[in-house]
Order: structure tokens, then C-alpha cells, then sequence
């Protein structure tokens, strides 16, 4: 499975500017022909928290008639990154999935909110977590801060994930936490960690990419710096496998002991 990554900036509160941005980079990054393309967490408004329930995509109606329109012309599996979507008055950091057909396929409310950008105060939380399937392939998914709650990461695999997508907002001064906890879920699991982090400065935030996608030993298969750009990595399940049959941690857990 070949997975392009693509990190870009996000102009907050131009939804406008930010579908023309996503637009061309899904068309750049499709021209490699990749299995699946994956895009960052609230691209269509990043934080404009206090405006989100005016400019937020109602029913996600804009998103899905872009990203549907571009799977189906490029054949392509995307994994939509999450957008602010509206819906009877209430906003939700929303991850959509879309197949080569151009149907939606899974769809994810982000569960854990993050305080320290008053996420919480704006966004309703998701209930379910997100589950599907890509060209046979079980994949999860869940959104930026949800990365540092190990529950979450470890329930998607013992549904079966081998692959689990992460879009983020993940800013600068934290950024050995993102690297760290994307190796320990990775390592941890024996699943492939697969991330899209944003660039750019917005308010008091820096933010320096650092997408990434990481194999079940832990070894990084591809990164950005800092800059915008697009990665290929190339997901080889053999080694999933491998990782599974050599260090069977998966098998020898004590769910008797403690609880997950
Ligand atoms: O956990 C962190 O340090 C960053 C999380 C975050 O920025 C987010 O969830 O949007």
C-alpha cells in the first residue's frame, strides 16, 4: 500500500483559500498514483473557534462533493484529514473517509478534545470509535490529541486495524511528544502509524510539520521537515507479520490482570 502524506499550511477562518490548497495538493500528490492519500486535521477553518458554527461546513456537504469528485477522478482511497462540520447548531471535528469509488465509507467524530486550545468549549465530542477498510485492508483512524490516550490506539487494534491514519494540528513546542507517542503506538501495537501534521503560524501557535509514517518496529518509513510537501510511504504487511510472530505482545496480554 503506498500512503501520500500531505502537509500543508491552513489559513484559519478561509475556508475558501483551504479547498483551493487541498484541491491542488490531492491533484499533486495524485499524479504518483499512491493507494491513499491523506490530508490534516481541520482544514477548511483550522481554529477559528469562535466563528466555527458560521463557517463550518454544513453537514460536511462541501467536503464530501470535493474529496468524493477527486477519489473518483484519481481512483484513489482518501482519508479526508477532518474538517469543522455543522450540523443542527453544533460543531464536531469531523474525519471522513472516502474509497476509490468516491463513496464515503467511515466517518469520525474526534473523542478527546484538547483544553489548551478551548477545543472543548466549541466542539461537540465524538462517541464511536472509527474503523474500515481500504482495498481489503483494516485501517483505523483518530485525530491529533487523541494520539497521547493509549486506550484508544490499542482498542483499534484489537478490532483488527493494521494501519492507523492520524491527521493533526500537533504545534511546535510538543512536537518530541508527537514523534515519541507515534513510535510508542506503533511499537506497542505492531501496527503502522500513518500521520499528517500541518505548517505554519496561526495565533500564538508554530506548527513544524513532522508528518510521518512509522512500522510496527518502530522504524520511520517517511517524514517532512518543516516545510509544506507531499511523502510517499510504502506500507509492507509482511512486516506487520513479522513484528507479531517475533514479539507476541498482542497474545501475551493480561486483560485478567487489568482492564484493557
Ligand atoms: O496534545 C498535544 O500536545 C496537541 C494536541 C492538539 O493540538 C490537538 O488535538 O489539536
Amino acid at each position: 500500500m503506498k500512503i501520500s502524506i500531505i502537509q500543508m499550511n491552513i489559513v484559519k477562518g478561509n475556508p475558501d483559500e483551504n479547498f483551493r490548497t487541498v484541491e491542488s495538493k490531492i491533484r499533486e500528490a495524485a499524479l504518483s498514483g499512491p493507494d491513499v492519500i491523506l490530508l490534516p486535521e481541520m482544514w477548511n477553518t483550522s481554529y477559528a473557534l469562535e466563528e466555527i458554527l458560521e463557517i463550518g461546513d454544513s453537514n460536511g456537504k462541501r467536503t464530501k462533493d470535493l474529496i468524493s469528485s477527486l477519489a473518483k477522478e484519481f481512483k484513489v482511497n482518501i482519508v479526508a484529514g477532518s474538517v469543522a462540520a455543522i450540523r443542527c447548531k453544533k460543531a464536531y471535528n469531523r474525519l471522513m473517509v472516502f474509497n476509490r469509488e468516491g463513496e464515503k465509507i467511515a466517518e469520525y467524530d474526534k473523542i478527546h478534545l484538547f483544553g489548551l486550545m478551548d477545543e472543548d468549549k466549541y466542539i461537540t465530542p465524538g462517541k464511536k470509535v472509527c474503523l474500515f477498510e481500504l482495498d481489503g485492508i483494516k485501517c483505523g483512524a483518530m485525530i491529533c490529541y487523541d494520539l497521547r490516550f493509549p486506550e484508544l490506539a490499542r482498542e483499534l487494534t484489537l478490532k483488527g486495524s493494521q494501519v492507523i491514519f492520524v491527521p493533526a494540528q500537533w504545534p511546535e513546542p510538543r512536537i518530541h511528544h508527537w514523534k515519541t507517542l507515534m513510535t510508542a503506538r506503533a511499537i506497542e501495537n505492531q501496527v503502522f502509524m500513518v500521520a499528517a501534521n500541518r505548517v505554519g503560524v496561526e495565533d500564538q501557535n508554530a506548527f513544524v510539520g513532522g508528518s510521518m509514517a512509522v512500522d510496527p518496529l518502530g522504524q520511520v518509513l517517511a517524514e517532512l521537515t518543516g516545510d509544506e510537501g507531499i511523502v510517499e510511504a510504502h506500507i509492507d504487511f509482511s512486516v506487520l507479520e513479522k513484528a507479531r510472530e517475533a514479539i507476541p505482545v498482542l497474545q501475551d496480554r493480561r486483560p485478567d490482570v487489568y482492564k484493557l
